[in-house]
C-alpha cells in the first residue's frame, strides 16, 4: 500500500482541481470560462440568462473539501430491514466490531475514537457475515465514506491477487477523495493493494489487474472490466456506489452503473451511499439492490421560526438595485447573501455594486470548483461581507454566520410558480442555531408579487412590507 499512500497524498485535491478543471464525466471536457465575473461579455450566451443550477457532483466535491471534520448530529435514524435474517445491532466502539488490529490502528491514527451515529448502526451490517446489502443516506460529513471504506478494506482477502472490491464515484476528483481515505485507513495494511480506475491511469492490454480494491469512475471501470477484460467482474465481492443519487440520476452514469451491476455476481455485496435520495432514485435503488438494509438519518428541518421576512416593492431591476443601495449599510453589518436567478443578473449586480465601491463576492456556475472554494473561503473568513450568488450555492453548503438573505429574484420553478422548497433552503441559511435572521425579498411586477404571496401562504408566515426609502423602516431591519 505504501506507493499507493504516497500517490494519494501527492494528489492532494486542491492541487488537482487547480490543474484539471472539474469534469462532470471523465470523457467530457467541460470548457470553463475563467474570465472575471465582473466582465460581463457584450454577447451573452444562453447559459448566462438561464436559471443557474448546481452540478450535483461538483457540489459534493465542494462540500467534501469544505467539510472540516465530523458533523455531530442528534437526528434520529430511520431503519428498514428487508432481510429478516439480518438482525440489526449497533456498536458504541470500534473495538466491538472485531476488526483486524491493523485496521483498528488505522482508524485511531485518523483520530477517530468512537463511531459516528451512522457508523454505529451501519458498520455491524456492513461487516456482517453473510454479507448484507445496504442503501444508506445521511447528510454530508456524518461519516459515510469512512464507514464504507472500512467495509471495503475489511472484506479483502489478500491471498487472492485480483480485484475484489469496486467503488464507483461520479467524478475523478471524488474518486481520489475516497482513495485518500482508504489509503489513510489502510496505512498499516501494506498487503492490501488499491488502484484508481480513472482517466490517466493505464494498464497494458495483455496484463491482468492484481490490486484488490479498484476505486474509480464508471466509464473506466467498464473499460477495464468489460471491454478489455483486465479483471473478472464475477469475482467482485463488494460493490460500492458512492454519491448514489448523482450516479443514478445522471443519464450516462446511470447506464454505465447498470451495466456494471449486471456483470456482477448475484452474491456480491451491494452498498449504496448518498447524502440525499429523491423518491425515484430510492425506488430505483431498491429495485436493483436485493433485500437491502435501508438506513436514513432523518433530515434536519429547516424552519422559518427565527426569521423576520420582508418584501420591498420595486419598479424594475434598477429599483431593486436602489433598494440594495439603501440597505447596504444595514446588510453589511453582518454578512449577507444575495440570490439571483441567473448568472447574468449576478454578474450585472456584482459589477454595479463593485463600481459603486462595495466589496462583494460572486459565486456562480461559471466558476471552477477551485474558484468557488476561494470565493467561499474569503466570504467565510469575513473578508467580504456580501456574497452574490445563484442557485449554484445549493443545499448542503453551510455558511453559518449569515444574518441577512436577500432574494434579488424570488425562486421560481420552470413554470414560473413559487419554488417554496428553494425559498426555505435559501433563507434557512440565516437564523440558524436559535439566532435570528432576516430575509428581504425584492419584488417587481404583479407576477413577482403573486409569487411572494404564494410563499407567504405556503409557510403561513407573514412577509412584511419594507420601504427602503424610509430611514425608519431600514432601522427596523436591524432591531
Ligand atoms: N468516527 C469518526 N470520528 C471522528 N471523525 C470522523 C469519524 N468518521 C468520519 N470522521 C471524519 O468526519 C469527516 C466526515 O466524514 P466522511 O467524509 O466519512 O463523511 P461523509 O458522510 O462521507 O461526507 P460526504 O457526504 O461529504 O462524503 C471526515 O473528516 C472524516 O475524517
Amino acid at each position: 500500500m505504501t506507493d499507493w499512500v504516497k500517490k494519494a497524498e501527492d494528489q492532494e485535491v486542491a492541487k488537482l482541481v487547480d490543474q484539471l478543471q472539474i469534469q462532470s464525466d471523465e470523457n467530457t471536457f467541460a470548457t470553463r470560462n475563467n474570465s472575471c465575473i465582473y466582465d460581463v461579455p457584450a454577447t451573452k450566451n444562453n447559459e448566462e440568462s438561464e436559471p443557474d443550477v448546481a452540478d450535483p457532483a461538483e457540489t459534493s466535491l465542494l462540500i467534501k473539501i469544505l467539510g472540516k471534520g465530523l458533523v455531530n448530529t442528534k437526528l434520529s435514524l430511520d431503519i428498514q430491514q428487508k432481510n429478516p435474517n439480518s438482525p440489526l445491532h449497533s456498536v458504541k466502539t470500534f473495538e466491538a466490531l472485531h476488526l483486524k488490529e491493523e485496521l483498528l490502528k488505522g482508524i485511531y491514527a485518523m483520530g477517530f475514537n468512537t463511531p459516528s451515529k451512522i457508523q454505529e448502526t451501519a458498520l455491524p451490517t456492513l461487516l456482517a457475515d453473510p454479507p448484507q446489502n445496504m442503501i444508506a443516506q445521511s447528510q454530508s460529513g456524518t461519516g459515510k465514506t469512512a464507514a464504507f471504506v472500512l467495509a471495503m478494506l475489511s472484506r479483502v482477502n489478500v491471498k487472492l491477487n485480483h480485484p475484489q472490491v469496486l467503488c464507483l464515484s461520479p467524478t475523478y476528483e471524488l474518486a481520489i477523495q475516497t482513495g485518500e481515505v482508504a489509503a489513510r485507513m489502510g496505512q498499516f495494511c501494506p498487503e492490501i493493494k488499491l488502484r484508481f480506475a480513472v482517466r490517466g491511469e493505464e494498464v497494458e492490454r495483455n496484463q491482468k489487474i492484481t490490486e484488490h480494491i479498484l476505486i474509480g469512475t464508471p466509464g473506466k471501470m467498464l473499460d477495464w472490466g468489460y471491454k478489455f477484460r483486465l479483471f473478472d467482474m464475477k469475482k467482485i465481492s463488494v460493490f460500492v456506489l458512492d454519491e448514489a443519487d448523482v450516479m443514478i440520476a445522471t443519464q450516462g452514469h446511470h447506464d454505465q452503473c447498470l451495466r456494471i451491476h449486471k456483470l456482477l455476481n448475484q452474491q456480491c455485496q451491494m452498498l449504496f451511499f448518498s447524502a440525499t435520495y429523491d423518491r425515484e432514485v430510492m425506488d430505483f435503488a431498491k429495485l436493483i439492490v436485493t433485500e437491502p438494509t435501508i438506513i436514513r438519518l432523518n433530515r434536519e428541518q429547516e424552519s422559518l421560526d427565527n426569521i423576520k421576512q420582508y418584501y420591498v416593492k420595486c419598479k424594475n431591476e434598477e429599483g431593486k438595485y436602489n433598494a440594495i443601495q439603501n440597505i447596504y449599510g444595514c446588510i453589511s453589518i453582518g454578512q449577507a447573501i444575495i440570490f439571483c436567478h441567473t448568472r447574468r443578473t449576478a454578474g450585472w449586480l456584482a459589477s454595479k455594486m463593485t463600481s459603486d465601491g462595495h466589496s462583494v463576492a460572486v459565486l456562480s456556475g461559471d466558476l471552477t470548483v477551485e474558484q468557488r472554494l476561494a470565493v467561499l473561503d474569503r466570504f467565510r473568513s469575513g473578508l467580504q461581507k456580501v456574497l452574490i450568488t445563484t442557485n449554484v450555492l445549493s443545499r448542503g453548503i453551510d455558511i453559518e454566520q449569515v444574518t441577512i438573505v436577500v432574494n434579488f429574484d424570488l425562486p421560481v420553478d420552470i413554470r414560473g410558480n413559487a419554488d417554496c422548497e428553494t425559498y426555505l433552503h435559501r433563507i434557512g441559511r440565516t437564523g440558524r442555531f436559535g439566532k435570528s435572521g432576516i430575509a428581504i425579498n425584492l419584488v417587481s411586477g404583479d407576477k413577482c408579487m403573486a409569487v411572494c404571496k404564494a410563499i407567504e401562504k405556503h409557510f403561513k408566515k407573514d412577509i412584511h412590507i419594507l420601504n427602503t426609502d424610509s430611514a425608519d423602516d431600514i432601522e427596523k431591519i436591524g432591531n
